[in-house]
């Protein structure tokens, strides 16, 4: 199993432990738009870290970024796999294609 996948397992597990003992169901315990909240806050300190932190730091935020992402997708009941499908799904295609394929969608 990859290190995702085993975060996904993880997380999904932890949502019904007790909040006073799993971060991950305390997180969850506090619903939706906190998860929301950590994803957007995480995802500034990746940006900060990105334009004036070190490689360490920004290599530290991203990880920090990637699990609550992970978290959000599991409260969501998205699987990691849709994810990974719909990356799957746009390899080889120019991201430029993706964006005018995008714009004919909506
Ligand atoms: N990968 C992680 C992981 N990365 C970051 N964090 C936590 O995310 C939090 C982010 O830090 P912040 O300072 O931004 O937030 P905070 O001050 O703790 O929380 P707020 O009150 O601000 O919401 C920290 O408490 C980190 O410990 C993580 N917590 C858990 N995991 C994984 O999830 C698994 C289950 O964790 P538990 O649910 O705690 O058992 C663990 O085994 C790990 O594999």
């Amino acid at each position: 199993m990859d290190t995702l996948s085993r975060l996904e397992a993880a997380i999904a597990q932890r949502r019904a432990a007790s909040p006073d003992s799993s971060y991950v169901a305390k997180l969850n315990a506090r619903g939706l738009p906190k998860i929301c909240e950590k994803v957007g806050e995480e995802a500034t300190e990746t940006v900060i870290a990105a334009l004036s932190g070190s490689d360490k730091e920004l290599t530290g935020e991203a990880a920090d970024l990637v699990f609550h992402l992970m978290v959000l997708l599991g409260a969501k009941d998205i699987p990691l796999a849709d994810v990974l499908a719909e990356l799957d799904r746009r390899e080889g295609t120019s991201g430029l294609e993706e964006k005018a394929a995008r714009k004919t969608e909506q």
